[in-house]
């Protein structure tokens, strides 16, 4: 029972709700810690004698960020795509296969390997919290494989058995989306938390709405959360956010071309708008208006992506710097969805938060306050703080 107090706190934010920008900043505050929880908060002058002392001489402490949308279950590189669509080849999920054969073709102890240097990445800037997402396996057993992994790492696992339709399917779409609502979910349950498709009706290989619509049913009957890839690749209505919203999916994600119907749809919803912005940075595409969803009471949350083909960072800090400059948020408003907001689309009341009873899941950020997220990009300031 080893406790530990925290001090030198020059601005803790806590994101408790307690104030207009949802922050709940406190200042000259000290944390005491013990067994991986909050034990204690309060003045720095009254802090408790405790074992260990941890001193972060007039640096910020934040929650630990929460990334909600990631895939870093692949091997491959698709560098080239990214320096091909930098000269203005479009976006379109055709680079999928690509990581799905190599992926396939690597060992368990390659796939853990990778995973654990972006999850070591993950936590070398700032994040406590990863869910991981398959998506590249697109077999039964490359698919449960993909989950297994992933497993080992996070509790925030989700089936992305309908990413693409695999090539070797393509010929034969209804019976792969019969193959991932059956024997492909059954076999992925036990390893995740989350189902989660790619609704995106224009494209050859992604899921149109009535596709997506038998898949997330599938999977809710198997008693997984539901999540969505939607409105990404756009312009033009795509269906993924209503289809979130009428299944009562926990969020979906990307929302970059919206219709006022879809804003209105998600402002009278409990779906999280999941946003992503360094999937539209690193695609050249239109910010989504994140100040227009707010504003319009929708609950928004930032991840980054993490993947090979759209998004290839790893950094909560960057997102939070791009929704600022990008997206039209505050740099508060920007925290707090990379915080509380990311753990509410996954259902979790427990992280993005500092509060007494809750895990000690914490980042110390290498400056006097938030702001400097957003006003220093691209410097890595933010660390998980062991504890
Ligand atoms: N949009 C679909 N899936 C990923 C990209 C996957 C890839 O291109 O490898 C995304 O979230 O952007
Ligand atoms: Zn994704």
């Amino acid at each position: 029972m080893t406790a530990t107090v925290i001090t030198g706190i020059a601005e803790l934010v806590t994101c408790d709700d307690s104030t207009d920008d949802r922050l709940g900043i406190r200042t000259d505050a000290a944390v005491v810690v013990q067994d991986g929880r909050v034990a204690w908060i309060g003045p720095d002058a009254q802090a408790p004698s405790a074992d260990r002392r941890i001193d972060v001489d007039g640096r910020a402490l934040v929650p630990g960020f929460v990334d909600s949308h990631s895939h870093l279950v692949f091997a491959g590189d698709r560098s080239a795509e990214f320096a091909a669509r930098m000269t203005g080849q479009p976006y379109d999920g055709g680079g999928i296969a690509e990581t799905v054969s190599a992926t396939r073709a690597a060992s368990d102890e390659q796939l853990r390997a990778l995973i654990a240097h972006r999850v070591a990445e993950m936590r070398a800037q700032g994040t406590t919290t990863v869910e991981i997402k398959s998506g590249y396996g697109l077999s039964v057993a490359d698919e449960v494989r993909a989950l297994r992994l992933a497993a080992e790492v996070t509790t925030e696992t989700t089936f992305l058995g309908a990413h693409v339709v695999p090539p070797e399917w393509r010929h034969r779409r209804a019976d792969y989306v019969d193959l991932v609502s059956g024997e492909m979910l059954g076999a992925a349950v036990p390893y995740a938390r989350w189902i989660d498709v790619f609704c995106e009706p224009g494209s050859p290989y992604a899921f149109d709405a009535d596709e997506a619509r038998t898949v997330l049913e599938a999977g809710r009957a198997a008693g997984l959360g539901l999540r969505v890839h939607g409105n990404q690749l756009g312009p033009g209505p795509g269906p993924g956010v209503q289809l979130a919203v009428q299944l009562g999916a926990a969020s979906v994600d990307h929302c970059t071309h919206l219709t006022d119907g879809d804003v209105d749809a998600l402002a009278g919803s409990g779906t999280v708008a999941t946003l992503l912005p360094g999937v539209e940075f690193c695609t050249r595409s239109p910010f989504p208006d994140a100040a227009r969803l707010l504003a319009a009471g929708v609950s928004v949350a930032l991840a980054t992506d993490c993947n090979p083909g759209t998004c290839y960072s790893s950094s909560m800090p960057l997102m939070i710097a791009l929704a600022v400059r990008e997206m039209g948020l505050t740099p508060a408003q920007a925290l707090y969805a990379a915080t509380a907001g990311s753990a509410r689309s996954l259902g979790r009341d427990d992280i993005g938060r500092i509060v007494v009873g809750g895990p000690a899941d914490l980042a110390v950020v290498d400056a006097p306050s938030h702001l400097h997220l957003a006003y220093r990009p691209g410097v890595p300031l933010a660390a998980a703080l062991a504890v």
